[in-house]
């Protein structure tokens, strides 16, 4: 992927730095809002990365949960939802997908349940939201109820990306329950994935302990 890593040196090393990692997608229907609402969410520290290969946008974040620098990867998708799926390589590895709708056009919220089918092929376990997005354009939906997600228990959000209601809230709390959704996976795949990834820190660990352990008895090599 051609991702110009010279040109974020900052959250490079705050992402070399991290604690955790995860990646978290978005999905909806064409011009739901979706990178606007990560657009206002990341505002000031954002610099968006474009992977033409895959026509995907990736923003990088680094967000603190409780004491932990976590390097958050927001992906973004420039087009492939107006055919109605996403390519499997969207999904993959994703700890948290937030599903957005506009309050503004029924069907947009009618096809959540063919985006949450999709999610669930891919994604059985990861957790999951419902952001109804445009709330600025008519305040009055927010009386409305809106149940599609009640049933699975996902959390709902009324969102505006215009004008901020509720958007960092959001943003906050899907990355936390990223966050603790990679720790404890409840996907047995996921599981061995986190089981690997340990298995890796602590061969880089023992290694370089062992580094500077030749190092403080070999002066020589120094
Ligand atoms: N009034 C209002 N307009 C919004 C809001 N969020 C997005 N829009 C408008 O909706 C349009 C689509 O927003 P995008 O963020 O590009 O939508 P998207 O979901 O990323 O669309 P695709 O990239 O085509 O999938 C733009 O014209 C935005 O200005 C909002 O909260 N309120
Ligand atoms: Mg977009």
């Amino acid at each position: 992927m051609a991702v110009d890593a010279g040109s974020i040196p900052e959250l490079d090393q705050k992402k070399y730095d991290a604690d955790e990692q995860v990646k978290i997608i978005c999905l909806g229907d064409s011009a739901v809002g979706k990178s606007k609402l990560m657009e206002r969410f990341l505002m000031d520290e954002y610099r968006p990365q474009q992977l033409s290969t895959y026509a995907l946008t990736l923003y990088k974040h680094a967000a603190t949960v409780g004491n932990k620098t976590i390097a958050v990867d927001f992906w973004d998708t420039a087009g492939q939802e107006r055919f109605q799926n996403m390519h499997p390589s969207y999904y993959h590895k994703a700890h948290a997908c937030i599903m957005v709708f506009d309050v503004q056009r029924k069907l947009t919220y009618k096809n959540l349940v063919n985006w949450y089918k999709e999610l669930r092929e891919y994604r059985p376990e990861i957790p999951c939201c419902v952001v109804a997005n445009k709330i600025d354009a008519d305040m009055k939906v927010t009386q409305r109820s809106f149940n599609f997600g009640k049933k699975q228990g996902l959390p709902f959000y009324f969102v505006s990306a215009a004008d901020g209601t509720n958007v960092v809230k959001m943003f906050r709390d899907m990355i936390k329950r990223a966050v603790e959704y990679k720790q404890n996976p409840s996907d047995f795949m996921d599981e061995v994935m986190q089981e690997l990834e340990n298995f890796d820190l602590e061969k880089k660990d023992n290694s370089e302990a062992e580094e500077d352990g030749l190092k403080a008895e070999s002066p020589e090599l120094v």
